[in-house]
C-alpha cells in the first residue's frame, strides 16, 4: 500500500469508529505509523510487520478505546512497548497528560524520541517497572498486553488516583482473568469494541478498587 492509500485505510477507519479528529491529528498518526515502521527494522517493538497490518492492529485498537476512557485528565499506560495504547492517545487528545511506563530502554528510547520528532508536549515517558513509580497518580491507568487483570492491578495500584480505574484492553471476554482478581478489586464494566477491519473480538474491561 502506498502512504496516501493507508492515509485513507486509517481516516475510513476513523469515521467507521466515530471518531472526530482533525486532519492535523490524522497526519500525527500517520507520522508515528511511519516512525514504528522505521524503528521497528531496528528495534523490534512489534511483531507486525505490514504497514497496513499496523493501521488496523495498532492505530485502529488503540483508537477504538477512546469513547470508552474515563479519563479527562491523567493518564498512565503501563507496559507501553510502542506507544500502544499511549502515544495513539496522546495524539488524540493534546489536552490529557499522558504517562508511558515501560522497563525495557529500547522501547523508552523510542517512545522518547517519537514524543519528540511528534512534538508531543502532553507526553511524559518513565523507564522504569510500573511498581517503581512513586509520587505520582492518575485518574486512569490503561494497558493493553501488559499482562493478566490480577497482576495489571496488584501491580500499578500505588499510581492510581483515590476514586481512579484500571482500563484493560483484552482479545476475548477475559472470564478467567476475571475470576482471578485479587480481593480489593472488582469490575465496574466490560465493552465489547469493533475495530474496523480487525476480525477479532476486543474488549475493555474497566476496574475499579473497593478496599
Ligand atoms: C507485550 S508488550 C505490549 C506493548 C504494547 N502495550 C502493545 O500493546 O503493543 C509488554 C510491555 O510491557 C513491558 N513491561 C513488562 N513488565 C513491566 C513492568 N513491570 N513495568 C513496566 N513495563 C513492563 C515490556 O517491556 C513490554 O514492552
Amino acid at each position: 500500500m502506498t502512504h496516501p492509500q493507508l492515509a485513507e485505510q486509517l481516516a475510513d477507519g476513523i469515521r467507521q469508529l466515530g471518531l472526530d479528529l482533525s486532519p492535523a491529528v490524522q497526519q500525527q498518526l500517520m507520522d508515528y505509523l511511519a516512525l514504528l515502521v522505521k524503528w521497528n527494522k531496528v528495534h523490534n517493538l512489534t511483531a507486525v510487520r505490514d504497514p497496513e497490518q499496523m493501521v488496523t492492529h495498532h492505530l485502529l485498537d488503540a483508537l477504538a478505546v477512546l469513547p470508552c476512557l474515563t479519563t479527562t485528565q491523567r493518564l498512565l499506560d503501563v507496559g507501553s512497548g510502542g506507544g500502544i495504547p499511549g502515544l495513539l492517545l496522546a495524539i488524540s487528545r493534546p489536552e490529557w497528560q499522558v504517562h508511558l511506563v515501560d522497563s525495557n530502554h529500547k522501547k523508552t528510547a523510542f517512545l522518547q524520541q517519537a514524543a519528540i520528532e511528534l512534538k508531543l508536549a502532553n507526553v511524559t515517558v518513565h523507564t522504569s517497572r510500573v511498581e517503581a513509580l512513586s509520587g505520582l497518580a492518575f485518574d486512569t491507568i490503561i494497558s493493553r498486553a501488559f499482562s493478566e487483570l490480577a497482576d495489571f492491578v496488584k501491580l500499578a495500584k500505588s499510581a492510581l488516583a483515590a476514586g481512579g480505574r484500571f482500563q484493560a484492553m483484552k482479545g476475548v471476554y477475559p472470564f478467567e482473568e476475571i475470576a482471578h482478581l485479587p480481593a480489593g478489586f472488582e469490575v465496574e464494566h466490560v465493552q465489547p469494541l469493533e475495530v474496523p477491519g480487525l476480525g477479532a473480538e476486543r474488549h475493555l474491561v474497566t476496574l475499579k478498587v473497593t478496599a
